[in-house]
């Protein structure tokens, strides 16, 4: 099979649900850290060797399955557009690997930003679960990557970013792309924090009733209103069994939903994730926090991307433009979501930092 076949029925319905097998089916809700990828993006890609194995031992230590770890905007992230990684992402992937004694590591890539050659590596390094990423209508551009991954035995999960932009059934409809090119869970991403309560549930149950007899449905959910734990919630109470969050919501914007948090509410419900309330804390105090530059905030910026709908990873893109030249970068945001910017358009923050900055000028002229 080439690497752009799609997958019939017949294979998928062998080659799928991976997950609840490797579990023992003991696992309600099947959790992925992402503070190593998510999280990346708050720490400016500058993760060392041995940040990554320590979060990645007191991860595995206290019960998380899955550990994502890649340049916060996937493999071959590192360049002059996104930022450059202090240490090279196949390398951070291939000690999270060697340090993992139970999760699997995830690896996160971007068609047209990575390449089937980045998959392949990252394989070698010991990466086992490929998350391929496309914007909520591009689900197309992720069909030869899913058949690439599925022929080299790699598990496959999908990521429909900005899923807040999107009425369910357009999600529905590119999930059962995803699907069909071989992906075993798809998630609803709500990448700008924007998506409330009814929202979520809506759009994961729409994917649930297209895709559920074949593949799994996950959610990623981000912090921007503050939403995080309760919009993953109400997303497992409507079928979603894989849950992204970060230990501490280290991660993009106002960060991840918070994963220890979220593992108590889960203890608290008799929803079984495996994972050890006591141990995740602490990890999250002892490892995490000392790796952080500093805690993820819900403030002006970060809630004006929720409130707007802007992409999380474009926080420290956005700020840096506001300070480059003298504008407010809470009005750089508001004009990003106005303008429904969607991943790979960083360079427009500076077009809005310079519209901005033409239109003070010219006030502060007539004034
Ligand atoms: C650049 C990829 C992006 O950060 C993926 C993601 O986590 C999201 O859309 O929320
Ligand atoms: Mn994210």
């Amino acid at each position: 099979m080439t690497g752009t076949a799609q997958l019939d029925t017949a294979q998928l319905n062998t080659l799928g649900r991976t997950w609840k097998d490797a579990h023992g089916g003991d696992l309600d809700l099947r959790l992925t850290d992402t503070c190593l990828r998510d999280g990346s993006h708050h720490k400016r890609h500058q993760f060392t060797g041995q940040e990554v194995h320590d979060i990645v031992e007191a991860l595995d230590t206290s019960g998380i399955p899955v550990i994502e770890v890649t340049h916060g905007d996937g493999l071959g992230g590192s360049s002059f557009n996104y930022g450059f990684s202090r240490t090279p992402e196949q390398e951070l992937i291939r000690i999270a690997a060697e340090t993992a004694k139970n999760a699997r590591i995830a690896f996160l890539m971007l068609p047209g930003v990575g390449t089937k050659d980045d998959i392949r590596a990252a394989q070698d390094n010991g990466g086992q679960i490929c998350r391929i990423a496309t914007h909520c209508t591009e689900a197309d551009t992720s069909i030869q990557h899913f058949g690439l991954a599925r022929e080299l035995g790699l598990e496959t999960v999908g990521f429909l970013m900005m899923s807040h932009t999107q009425p369910p059934e357009v999600l529905a409809k590119q999930a059962r792309i995803m699907v069909d090119a071989g992906c075993q869970c798809v998630y609803v991403v709500d990448s700008a924090g924007a998506l409330v309560m009814e929202q979520t549930a809506d759009r994961v149950s729409a994917v649930v009733a297209e895709i559920g007899s074949q593949a799994d449905v996950g959610f990623h959910g981000h912090e921007n209103l503050g939403l995080g734990v309760a919009n993953t919630v109400i997303a497992a109470r409507a079928g979603a069994t894989q849950i992204d969050g970060s230990v501490r919501r280290f991660g993009a914007g106002a960060g991840n939903t918070p994963l220890e948090a979220f593992i108590g509410v889960c203890d608290k419900l008799g929803w079984r994730t495996g994972v050890d309330f006591l141990q995740i804390v602490d990890a999250s105090e002892d490892v995490i926090k000392p790796a952080m530059p500093e805690e993820c905030q819900l403030d002006r910026m970060t809630l004006m991307m929720g409130y707007a709908g802007v992409y999380s990873s474009f926080l420290k893109h956005a700020g840096n433009a506001a300070d480059r030249y003298g504008v407010s970068g809470a009005k750089i945001l508001l004009e990003a979501g106005r303008r429904k910017l969607i991943g790979g358009q960083e360079d427009q923050l500076i077009d809005i930092a310079l519209m901005l900055k033409a239109e003070q000028d010219k006030a502060a002229a007539n004034a």
